[in-house]
């Protein structure tokens, strides 16, 4: 898949994390059919590779579902042979040269500009600002300055109103965990979670 492609058409990516395998798969499906284009689940998630792979059983070939929290190049390799179709790291790590070597695109966390440069370097398909809520909408506006080229989704603290705050200042797409999942990743009502998913998409449209 071209990731960079999909972030800059749909603006918005889900992120599950959550203790319990069966709610993080109900939110999963939920929000894909709420329209949400983009989900991925964290390897912290319990059970997540399994999470992954009954979700890509679910979900068919071309959904774009992928791994969060990608460290290593082990969990690189697990997430992968589970269905990830992409991976997300919070940091630079060995994750991102496997991903190269696996054939799949890395959105790869960095904060500072140092970082920045080390991704794209690296080969990130795009560049994941994290914690984005450290310096907020400023922040990703005076790092653009010096990489107008390179593809920012700031993730961290991101609320439907930051969602267009981010976009505004030039941010490709945004990566939303718990404003916008909330307590579905705990058995929570998914009717209340497709709420929220017609807000951020809302909030994310052009
Ligand atoms: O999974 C990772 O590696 C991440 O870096 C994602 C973040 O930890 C949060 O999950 C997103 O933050 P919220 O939208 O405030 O919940």
């Amino acid at each position: 898949m071209n990731l960079l492609d999909e972030l800059r058409t749909h603006r918005l990516l889900a992120i599950v994390r959550g203790p319990d395998p069966a709610a993080a798969l109900t939110a999963v499906l939920t929000l894909a059919e709420s329209g949400v284009a983009l989900v991925e689940v964290s390897l912290t998630s319990a059970d997540a590779l399994d999470v992954i792979r009954r979700a890509r059983a679910a979900l068919g070939p071309d959904y774009a579902l992928g791994a969060g929290t990608v460290l290593s190049a082990e969990d690189a390799r697990a997430a992968a042979d589970a269905g990830a179709a992409f991976l997300v790291t919070p940091a630079i790590s060995a994750s991102l040269a496997e991903g190269g070597r696996l054939g799949l695109p890395v959105l790869a966390g960095a904060l500072t500009p140092t970082e920045v440069v080390q991704a794209s370097s690296g080969g990130a398909a795009a560049v994941k600002l994290f914690p984005a809520s450290l310096g907020g909408p400023d922040y990703l506006g005076a790092l653009r300055d010096p990489f107008p080229g390179t593809a920012f989704v700031p993730v961290g603290g991101v609320d439907a109103d930051g969602a267009r705050q981010y976009l505004g200042r030039g941010a490709v797409a945004v990566g939303v965990g718990s404003p916008l999942l909330g307590d579905a990743v705990r058995g929570g009502d998914p009717a209340a979670l497709r709420e929220r998913a017609a807000a951020f998409l809302a909030a994310v449209r052009r």
